[in-house]
């Protein structure tokens, strides 16, 4: 029996941090390709796909170097780092097989074409996959904040955070081990409680233009596709 997607264009949100695996910096290779290789596995449904990237697996390495900094110029660093890994996953999606633009939301022309919405909407059309660089192009914000804008710029049907934790608990359940995972729970209720697995701004933009949220592991072998396919995964967050 073929599988009906739930959602016929997703944004998804990928942590910096996953790209590092085990390794305590940088991106891993093996932990890149296997990544795409759950992306591919959503593209085989005719799902399209845009990407949102982090920076915390660069950027927090250098964060010493940033101590003390201009907030603003810090943040730029940062949002260059989300351009690499952007490049990287380009790179890995290439290798698969799959076809793919990174558009920056900071002129960097040459390296990347510059973020423009319509031209964005064209490559998904085409089910090309969109990777977006360098968060919103604005400091004090973050990645999650440009998977909401992002998300809502481009249509999609809803917004997937991909991260290092099977949902949204409770408490940090990196931090607290008897932290309990919501199977789903309103945008009003995490901004209240002030779980930390998303900034505020990302959630309140999510709430404010109805659009969903779902948070999973990207650690766990085809948790993207259930996801995708409706099934019980992770956490939905919702108006
Ligand atoms: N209530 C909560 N539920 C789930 N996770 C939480 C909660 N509070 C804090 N966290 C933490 O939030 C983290 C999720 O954020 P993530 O690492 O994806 O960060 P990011 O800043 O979006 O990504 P990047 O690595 O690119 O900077 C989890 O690893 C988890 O430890
Ligand atoms: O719109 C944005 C997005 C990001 N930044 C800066 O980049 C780093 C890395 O992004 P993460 O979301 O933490 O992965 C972030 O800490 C900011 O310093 C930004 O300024 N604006």
């Amino acid at each position: 029996m073929s599988q009906a997607p739930k959602y016929k264009r997703i944004l998804l949100k990928l942590s910096g941090e996953a790209l590092m695996g085990e390794d305590s910096y940088g991106i891993n290779r093996v932990t890149i390709d296997r990544i795409v290789g759950e992306i591919k596995a959503v593209l085989d449904l005719g799902v399209q796909v845009g990407v949102v990237i982090g920076g915390g697996n660069i950027f927090r390495g250098v964060a010493p170097a940033a101590a003390g900094m201009d907030r603003a110029t810090a943040d730029y660093m940062g949002m260059l780092a989300t351009v690499m890994n952007a490049l990287a996953l380009q790179d890995a999606m290439k290798r698969a097989g799959i076809v793919s633009r990174v558009q920056s939301a900071l002129t960097i022309q040459q390296v990347a074409e510059p973020y423009v919405r319509g031209k964005a909407i064209r490559y998904l059309e085409e089910n090309k996959v969109v990777i977006f660089g360098a968060g919103t192009g604005n400091p004090f914000f973050t990645t999650d904040t440009a998977a909401a804008l992002r998300g809502m710029e481009v249509g999609a049907d809803i917004v997937l955070k991909a991260t290092k934790v099977d949902g949204v608990y409770t408490d940090d359940p990196k931090k607290n081990p008897d932290a309990v995972r919501y199977q789903t729970l309103t945008f009003d209720e995490a901004i209240g409680r002030n779980l930390k697995v998303m900034d505020a701004t990302a959630f309140a933009l999510c709430r404010d233009q109805n659009m969903n949220l779902s948070v999973f592991s990207i650690f766990k072998a085809g948790a993207l596709k259930r996801v995708v396919l409706g099934e019980d995964e992770g956490t939905l967050v919702h108006c």
